[in-house]
């Protein structure tokens, strides 16, 4: 039999499977289509302009990686006129962050991009192996997100830059709609799709993956022969999001559009008035400059490092005082008390009534002490 040849140029011999489409195509129509679905993503969503300074958050993990060499190989083809930095935060996690930061001074050279590094460590004077110490393992990952995202900003911030890209995938996206939905968290589901954001801290922060299949990354990587690091965070068992995980692996075999239909479905998803009130409240922030912001008195600077921040203490700062008051615990839940309160949507949508019968009937049914029954 004469080996098949690829679908879109008819030439090569087809090679790989797209996970997206199932086509089967040659190795350079695959690179051709991945990274024109990109560029379309990029300009159709308008992300940046000529003279933007970008800088790419950079783990050295497959997706920030392949982010990096596709963003710099777009830039050059189509001239975006972009000035492209590599920006990565040091969690202070011994072999797991130390190595894959080893990998991103190696993609420094191989596409040369200038680097920055900043640690949790000289922000905060906290490593997240010292955290993990004290706190143990369970809510560690609540303090390194809202740690790596004044981190990121902080480093941008020092870059000088307009813009921040991360390596968030098609499959990210999905896993959080589908966690949002299942959390009964509709105000954030509107959000969660959306392709660019601008924080309270007001840098602009994108994905241009949010098309980019998780698996097409990897094959990209494989195929590129990229230099990436590949294992997990040894402090990241993120039970819930495993579950999504998990299912969501389960209705791409069955079905491979099903990451984009979810994502789609969570940018058309339909949102009740009064929920919409609550998001509005909630993302009051998210579409101002910071100037604009500061000027209107909606964000003032955390009174204890300065940070832009909409309360007397920035989310970085609360935690800090928390560990460094040994009830690390205590502001964790603060934290989440106050995620319930400016809330998403009405608060009886998260709670299960629990059902109390009337007195009189629960008389009835509590069953009689032994001994006491009668006949
Ligand atoms: N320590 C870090 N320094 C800089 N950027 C980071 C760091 N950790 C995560 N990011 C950015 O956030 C994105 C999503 O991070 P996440 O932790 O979900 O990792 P991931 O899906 O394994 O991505 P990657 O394969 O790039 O590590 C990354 O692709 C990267 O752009």
């Amino acid at each position: 039999m004469p080996p098949k040849l690829c679908a879109l140029c008819s030439k090569e011999r087809a090679i790989l499977r797209r996970p997206k489409t199932g086509q089967q195509i040659c190795k350079d129509c695959f690179f051709y289509v991945f990274e024109t679905e990109v560029h379309n993503t990029i300009t159709e969503a308008k992300l940046f302009k000529p003279g933007d300074r970008v800088a790419i958050g950079a783990s050295g993990g497959k997706d920030s990686t392949v982010l990096a060499y596709v963003m710099k190989t777009l830039n050059d083809r189509y001239k975006y006129g972009l000035e492209l930095f590599l920006l990565s935060i040091d969690e202070g996690i011994t072999g797991y962050r130390d190595d894959s930061l080893e990998t991103v001074k190696r993609n420094q050279q191989q596409y040369n991009l200038p680097l920055k590094i900043l640690s949790y460590h000289e922000l905060y004077g906290w490593t997240m192996d010292r955290i993990v110490e004290k706190i143990g393992r369970k809510n560690n990952c609540t303090f390194c997100g809202v740690f790596r995202r004044q981190a990121l900003d902080r480093g941008a911030a020092s870059l000088n830059v307009d813009h921040i890209v991360t390596g968030h995938n098609a499959d990210d996206i999905a896993e959080t709609v589908l966690m949002n939905i299942m959390r009964g968290d509709i105000a954030r589901l509107g959000r969660c799709t959306l392709i660019c954001t601008q924080g309270e801290d007001t840098i602009r922060r994108s994905k241009p993956f949010k098309y980019a299949y998780e698996k097409e990354i990897v094959m990209y990587a494989y195929f590129k022969k990229l230099d990436y690091f590949s294992t997990e965070c040894i402090y990241s068992p993120d039970a819930y999001r495993g579950h999504a995980r998990m299912f969501l692996k389960d209705l791409e075999a069955a079905r491979p559009s099903a990451i984009i239909d979810i994502i789609h479905s969570g940018e058309a998803f339909e949102v009740k008035e009064e929920v919409k009130q609550a998001a509005k409240a909630q993302r009051k922030t998210l579409f101002l400059s910071r100037p604009t912001a500061l000027a209107k008195g909606i964000l003032e600077r955390c009174k204890r490092c300065g940070y832009i921040s909409s309360n007397d203490l920035c989310k970085a700062c609360v935690l800090l005082e928390g560990l460094e008051r040994g009830m690390p615990n205590m502001s964790i839940k603060e934290k989440e008390r106050s995620r319930l309160e400016v809330g998403y949507g009405p608060s009886d949508m998260r709670t299960i009534p629990k059902f109390e019968l009337p007195p009189v009937l629960a008389d009835a049914a509590s069953p009689q002490p032994k001994g006491l029954r009668e006949n």
